[in-house]
């Protein structure tokens, strides 16, 4: 039944000037479900998620979210996007920058209200970085600094956390650290990411689409039982293409 999605999409159809880069698409999602988005580049992604945030307009389909027309909900949606521009060099502290998830400019001029400080600590300890929140920026690891831009897009709790790509140019261990603390946060809060590293997101995901302007959905049990069976080494975009083909 619809109400019962947090999200769902009914024949989207998208195109930049004349080029179709979204064709059909189809897509439910439940509470605590953690989908991924996989697939080629300039398949499509991106652009699916600016649709979704409301950056990119709904040209031709049906978007909801929790029933109701997305453009209302947005306020629900937490986002972290790709190559965030965060000056690594400003002296920034990373609670300021949990704090910065607000949208009213005004209050940072005149400073931060004491409850708005725990929600960013809290915020902080949902992705394992609340002992750092006096750090400067600069001072972090890529996949701290990532995490402190998860907490970031929690700062404002929403209930659907859309991550593009959050994992690129970070290192096999902030990569893991990073989807173990998405996991976790599935247990209360809908996640949706786009991303290149399958062998790494299949272990958390509970739901993978592939999309190649078209959306096909996989069976994931099946995929990592296959991908399991695999003795030789076999590289991202290897995998990638198998996906392409695949049936499931
Ligand atoms: N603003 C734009 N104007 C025109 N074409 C665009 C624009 N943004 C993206 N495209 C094109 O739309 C297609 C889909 O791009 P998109 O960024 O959504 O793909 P993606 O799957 O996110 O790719 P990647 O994995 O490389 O980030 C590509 O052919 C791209 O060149």
């Amino acid at each position: 039944m619809t109400s019962t999605n947090v999200l769902t999409i009914n024949n989207l159809f998208f195109k930049y000037e004349k080029e179709v880069v979204l064709e059909n698409i189809n897509l439910e999602i439940k509470k605590n479900e953690f989908l991924t988005i996989l697939g080629p580049n300039g398949g499509g992604k991106s652009t699916l998620l600016k649709i979704i945030l409301g950056i990119n307009p709904l040209q031709k389909g049906k978007i909801e979210i929790f029933g109701n027309p997305y453009l209302n909900e947005l306020q629900n949606i937490g986002y972290v996007p790709q190559n965030t521009n965060i000056n690594i060099d400003f002296p920034i502290k990373v609670l300021e920058v949990v704090m910065m998830g607000q949208n009213s400019f005004k209050k940072r001029l005149f400073g931060y209200k004491k409850d708005e400080k725990r929600n960013a600590l809290d915020a902080l300890e949902k992705v394992g970085m609340k002992d750092f929140f006096n750090y400067k920026i600069s001072n972090l690891s890529g996949g701290q600094r990532q995490r402190v831009l998860i907490a970031r897009a929690l700062f404002s709790n929403p209930s659907i956390l859309l991550l593009d790509e959050p994992t690129s140019n970070i290192d096999l261990q902030g990569c893991e650290q990073i989807y173990s603390v998405l996991k976790e946060l599935s247990q209360e809060i809908t996640i949706i990411v786009v991303s290149h590293d399958i062998s790494i997101v299949l272990k958390y995901a509970t739901k993978a689409v592939y999309i190649n302007k078209k959306l096909t959905f996989h069976d994931l049990s099946r995929m990592k039982s296959e991908f399991q069976n695999i003795n030789s080494h076999i590289c991202e975009i290897e995998l990638l293409e198998m996906l392409g083909k695949c049936k499931c």
